[in-house]
């Protein structure tokens, strides 16, 4: 999907006001689409454009071998890694505590500094060759650009269908082939990486359920690979009851799932604000489009990295739970890290 130029732009905080106005946009200006994103904070204001012109690209195409490398002349990751596990160690003392939070997501960040501006057109073919299964993107925000490659899709509406496939558990892929095996085999097996997955299908299916007329939810999760992780992934499929509820409107309601804040929303959200010293902006809002007849695809904004100038910011998150190791955690959010350096073509730590 390619969108170019900008007839308006809607920065909403409210979901419900936020679909009407891209909707009545979409029907005013015959626009094709709008595409857009949702910060990961409610009261934060989305930035949804209508474009002046989109086409469907279909996939992408082969792209072409990469040319020149950029090279980061500083690093910074924000927290420091102790910090990190600092802070995962203390999430899962509150869980174990008799705290009604079930599980936070925390994320961190790696600050890197080049010699000239980054070419953003440049590092999209990487990102594509890296991900051949995920969904690529950059969407230009206010001061920034945030271009990633995620492989969770939040919601997809196709006239009455709706999909949605929430992604939670996590363990990096093997070094060899039996590592590999054995490594996604034991992350079909974890006890902990099953409820962590448990906790955001049965949010997922809650809030879509209201909108459905039937739902189907596979008994299991299955296993997806990224280049460097495998994940646990439920792919839930309902019938809409109203056509006119759109994409839009039930990507704002499904969000934030738990894969990317917690459970329950509400307090996750409080241990996120203090024990992460950064802000997140959109790292792990949503990302997408949507057709003035309520279709669209939107995505969860992660294993992404914002870019300004000569300033690149990576994020990446991990779900913690009472069972959590902080050094897994950390080596976690390390092979996330890893996937986005070696699609940009930057050399890793
Ligand atoms: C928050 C992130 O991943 C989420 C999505 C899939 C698996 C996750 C996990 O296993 O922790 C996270 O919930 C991120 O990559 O920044």
């Amino acid at each position: 999907m390619h969108a170019r130029g900008c007839q308006a732009v809607v920065a909403e905080t409210d979901p419900d006001e936020l679909a009407g106005r891209v909707g009545k946009l979409l029907l005013d200006t015959g626009a094709p689409l709008a595409v857009g994103a949702l910060p990961f904070l409610p009261g934060v204001a989305s930035h949804v454009v209508i474009p002046r012109s989109a086409e469907r690209a279909g996939p992408a195409a082969a792209p072409a071998a990469r040319t020149a490398r950029p090279v980061a002349v500083g690093r910074r990751p924000v927290p420091a890694e102790a910090e990190y596990e600092a802070a995962v160690a203390a999430a899962v003392r509150t869980l174990r505590d008799g705290s009604d939070l079930r599980k936070v997501v925390l994320a961190r960040t790696l600050e890197l500094d080049f010699a000239a501006p980054v070419d953003l057109p440049a590092l999209l073919p990487g990102l594509v060759r890296a991900n051949p299964k995920g969904y690529t993107f950059a969407a230009e925000l206010p001061g920034t650009t945030l271009v990633g490659a995620t492989p969770e899709l939040l919601m997809s509406r196709s006239g009455l269908v709706v999909t949605a496939n929430p992604l939670a558990g996590t363990l990096p892929r093997g070094a060899d082939p039996a590592a590999d095996r054995a490594n996604a085999e034991a992350l079909l097996a974890s006890v902990k990486n099953r409820d962590e997955h448990a906790v955001v299908v049965e949010a997922v299916v809650e809030t879509l359920r209201p909108f459905c007329t039937s739902i189907s939810v596979p008994s299991g999760p299955e296993l997806v690979e990224t280049p460097t992780v495998w994940h646990l992934s439920t792919r839930v499929v309902g019938t809409l009851a109203d056509p006119d509820v759109s994409s839009l409107r039930l990507a704002a309601a499904l969000h934030p799932t738990p894969a990317i804040c917690g459970t329950p929303t509400d307090l996750a959200r409080s241990a996120i604000g203090e024990l992460e010293p950064f802000d997140r902006g959109f790292y792990s809002g949503v990302v997408g489009w949507c057709d003035a007849a309520g279709d669209g695809e939107w995505v969860v904004a992660i294993r992404c990295a914002e870019v300004s100038g000569s300033w690149m910011r990576l994020f990446a998150g991990a779900g913690i739970m009472p069972a959590s190791d902080p050094a897994a955690e950390l080596a976690e959010t390390s092979a996330k890290f890893a996937t986005l350096l070696g699609a940009f073509g930057i050399d890793p730590v």
